[in-house]
């Protein structure tokens, strides 16, 4: 029997709640019996604003306060997006539901009365993923770092401190913000990075998971595992650049994968195709072949 009240953690930023929302939107809809109550948390990540994240270092930022809020049992699951959550996850913290996919894109996003294309363009992210797949696109482009949730970064670009912003459509578009957007890069110009524009539940591991069955998405688990397991198996706890993005047609999965070695600045880019069940193994092989 599961409770008939839970409490659903989210970061306290209007992003995290608007997505913990469309969760348990989703959940009511399933469970109209239950009550949800959602509990707000401020984070590592949303307290420590003047720093890059690789310059805090740790992993995990944004999550490690609503992990230990679900081990204290003072609530019942976490909603995180994706993109935030370590490569390596506890096994008492097991994630039990990836909901469907939204839009996966990097888009750019302009002052609202600004004009890009003039000399001494000034983009902001602190994506050493972004900035060097951007570096390509906008060779004469200078790139400065900015950190803080969607509206605080949207609030500098409006003042003028920066001319463009790359940030991701999915959370632009889940805080309402769609007609903030500019510009769509495609995944090919530039690859996301895994996990990006997919939400997950994490809860404790004696949570009956099928209770979420519902709200899963098998293919979204699929090309989530197959991203993330190329990522894990580069990523020695550094931070470079890294992207992997993952589609599936038919019984098929198709994964490319970039990675930049930092002591020689060279990126390198190479997709593979297997069948979708195999998944983490396909993201293993793909970081193999990227290593050679
Ligand atoms: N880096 C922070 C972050 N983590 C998740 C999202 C929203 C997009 C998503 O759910 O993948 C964002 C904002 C952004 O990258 O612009």
């Amino acid at each position: 029997m599961e409770p008939k009240r839970l409490r659903i953690g989210s970061r306290e930023s209007l992003l995290a709640v608007a997505q913990t929302k469309l969760v348990i939107e989703q959940l009511k809809a399933n469970y109209p019996d239950l009550s949800f109550e959602l509990v707000t948390l401020k984070t590592t990540g949303d307290k420590i604003l003047d720093k890059t994240l690789d310059k805090i270092g740790g992993k995990g930022l944004f999550v490690k306060e609503l992990d230990q809020a679900l081990l204290d049992g003072r609530i019942d699951m976490a909603v995180h997006s994706m993109k935030d959550l370590p490569m390596e996850i506890s096994d008492d913290l097991p994630v039990a539901a990836v909901p469907k996919r939204g839009d996966p894109r990097d888009v750019i996003v302009l002052p609202l009365t600004g004009d890009f294309g003039e000399p001494g363009q000034v983009i902001g992210s602190s994506s050493a993923r972004r900035v060097l797949q951007a570096r390509g696109l906008f060779p004469e482009a200078e790139f400065q770092s900015i950190r803080g949730n969607i509206h605080t970064r949207l609030r500098k670009l409006d003042g003028g401190q920066y001319s463009a912003l790359i940030m991701a459509a999915a959370g632009l578009k889940r805080a309402g913000l769609e007609e903030r957007i500019s510009r769509y890069f495609s995944v090919e110009e530039m690859l996301p990075a895994a996990g990006q524009g997919t939400l997950c539940v994490q809860v404790r591991k004696d949570f009956d998971q099928s209770f979420f069955s519902c709200i899963h998405d098998r293919g979204t688990e699929l090309v989530t595992e197959a991203e993330r397991s190329f990522v894990r198996a580069l990523d020695g706890g550094c931070s470079s650049p890294i992207a992997a993005y993952a589609e599936i047609t038919g019984s098929d999965l198709n994964l490319t994968g970039f990675y930049c070695d930092e002591s020689d600045g060279t990126g390198r880019e190479k997709s593979i195709r297997g069948k979708a069940q195999s998944a983490g193994e396909l993201g293993r092989r793909l970081a193999e072949q990227i290593r050679e």
